[in-house]
């Protein structure tokens, strides 16, 4: 960052250096993502980005991962690459997914109050690990890819609190593998979050900025 509070930004498409005031968007990357979380995460990070969901059938091809007996990490690091090919858009495009695995069982986002209920209630008291996936992909190739796995330690809740913690939650906590949102009252559900806070909410946010501040395609 120079002085007068410019940056020097890679153009994405002409990859020449342009002095940017930081606070210009000239998208850098494309986020094949209908999340608005992760849009969230990218934007309260001064990542300059456009989204554009990726029309993927994702739990068919979870489905046929898990078949195959793909491991959690590995059905969602393909499930990521598979979103940030789908997007065909010139420059770095960027894939993610996440994964819930209890035990053997893969656990996705609630479909009803009811199945949330009875997520949390399978989840209760127990230990949990979220896959948090994320794919570079540039001009159709991969050129960088990880995978954060974070171990969630949840308390025992009781059943009318997990019902009223749905009641009171369903408008975020439905968008969300596991039905709860850490970042909100779903804090309350857990002991102890071992790994990074980020890959939790859906993006491992800071190996990707270190990757692309080491590629000079953000000032730091
Ligand atoms: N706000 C919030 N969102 C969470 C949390 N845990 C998981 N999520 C969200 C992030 C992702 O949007 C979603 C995981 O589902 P997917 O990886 O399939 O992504 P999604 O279908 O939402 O969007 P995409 O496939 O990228 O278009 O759950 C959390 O604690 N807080």
């Amino acid at each position: 960052m120079q002085a007068n509070g410019l940056g020097e930004v890679l153009h994405p498409l002409s990859n020449k250096v342009l002095l940017l005031d930081v606070h210009m968007s000239i998208p850098i990357l494309t986020l094949a993502s209908s999340s608005q979380t992760r849009q969230a995460l990218l934007r309260n990070a001064a990542i300059p980005f456009e989204a554009v969901p990726a029309r993927i059938d994702e739990i068919s091809l979870r489905d046929s991962l898990v078949a195959d007996g793909h491991t959690p990490r590995n059905v969602a690091d393909a499930l990521a690459e598979m979103k940030a090919l789908r997007v065909r858009r010139p420059g770095l495009v960027l894939g993610c997914d996440q994964i819930l695995s209890f035990g053997t069982e893969i656990l996705g986002k609630p479909s009803s109050q009811e199945n949330a209920i009875a997520q949390l209630s399978k989840l209760s008291a127990q230990r949990h690990k979220l896959h948090s996936a994320a794919v570079l992909v540039e001009d159709g190739k991969p050129i960088w890819r990880h995978v954060s796995d974070v171990t969630m330690v949840m308390r025992r809740a009781s059943a009318p609190y997990i019902a009223e913690y749905v009641a009171r939650n369903w408008d975020t906590i439905q968008h969300s593998a596991g039905a709860y949102t850490l970042e909100g009252e779903g804090a309350r559900l857990f002991h102890q979050v071992q790994g990074d806070y980020f890959a939790v909410l859906g993006l491992p946010l800071l190996p990707l900025i270190d990757f692309l501040v080491t590629r000079g395609n953000l000032p730091s």
